[in-house]
């Protein structure tokens, strides 16, 4: 089974009878942006198809744009600008180009074209990246691998399709079943967002409540029993040491814990005030 060099691709596109319509023949063979590679063409964008949340009834309740960005997560359907028109002898095998794999994007359905296939390639397009992905019209999406069959098949797509044009819809009316954000990546980034912000609300809480009403509680009672500030110098230095590891902890529970040795200290200290107040 060979492949069709660029030399035969070329003379084919340009033959009274061109196998695929509507390629951009601006730049020619040799040239790294020629559509005509090696042994292979590159097909490009022609519409988006965005898939919806809730289901439509019709492919014409979809909207379809020329130039999406394709959000992370998400899939679509997109249409190629060129078109086929196989002769019965030549098939295709689609790949996905490796500047669009590279970059996350999978082709879920790239596989192959029957020999006498006549009409636009539909792909579907889902972002496995980390990052949007800017879709437009007659950017690469698709490389063919063209091959002649060793020998006629009895039955080509067009006949098996009973000689029509492929219909408009082929291929594209399962859009239906498309998830618009295919890992809820939004529904779930907010609700991990919104977990965090309880968690670091949680902490603050306490961190807040030990500034503002235990340690000037302290402070209070100290004052009023006008004891030397040098007696619990020391103990004070040991409670700021704590309250700051607090502020590094990473997790709650380690803050919990650092809360309640602090707790502990104060009470000591309290009692201890008392206990010298009773004496005297
Ligand atoms: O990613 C692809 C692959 C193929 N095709 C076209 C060319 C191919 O000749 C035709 C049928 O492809 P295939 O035989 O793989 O699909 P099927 O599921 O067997 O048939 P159908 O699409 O009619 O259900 O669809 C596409 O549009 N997109």
């Amino acid at each position: 089974m060979p492949f069709l060099s660029d030399v035969e691709i070329n003379s084919l596109i340009n033959s009274s009878e061109p196998i695929i319509k509507d390629i951009d023949l601006s730049q020619s063979i040799g040239n790294i942006n020629s559509r005509i590679q090696p042994c292979s063409v590159d097909l490009s964008v022609g519409l988006i198809f965005l898939p919806s949340a809730e289901p439509k009834e019709k492919l014409e309740d979809y909207p379809r744009v020329e130039r999406y960005s394709l959000p992370v997560g998400a899939s679509v359907r997109i249409e190629t600008k060129e078109a086929f028109h196989l002769p019965n002898d030549i098939g295709g095998i689609a790949v996905a180009p490796a500047r669009v794999s590279r970059r996350g994007i999978l082709i879920s359905d790239t596989g192959h074209i029957d020999p006498g296939f006549k009409g636009k390639i539909r792909l579907t397009l889902i972002n496995f990246g980390n990052s949007d992905f800017l879709l437009e019209k007659n950017h690469t999406i698709a490389t063919v691998l063209l091959f002649r069959l060793n020998s006629k098949p009895e039955s080509d797509w067009s006949s098996l399709t009973n000689n029509v044009d492929t219909p408009y819809s082929h291929g594209l009316d399962d859009i239906k079943y498309l998830a618009a954000d295919l890992l809820s990546v939004e529904k779930r980034a907010t609700h991990a967002a919104s977990k965090e912000a309880k968690r670091a609300l949680g902490e603050a809480g306490w961190r807040y409540a030990l500034f503002t009403v235990f340690i000037p509680i302290l402070l209070g009672i100290l004052g009023a029993y006008g004891l030397e500030q040098l007696v619990f110098a020391q103990r004070l230095a040991k409670i700021e040491g704590q309250l700051e590891k607090t502020n590094e902890d990473a997790t709650s529970n380690e803050t919990s814990k650092a809360i309640e040795r602090i707790s502990d200290r104060m009470y000591l200290i309290e009692r201890s005030i008392l206990l010298r107040d009773e004496e005297e």
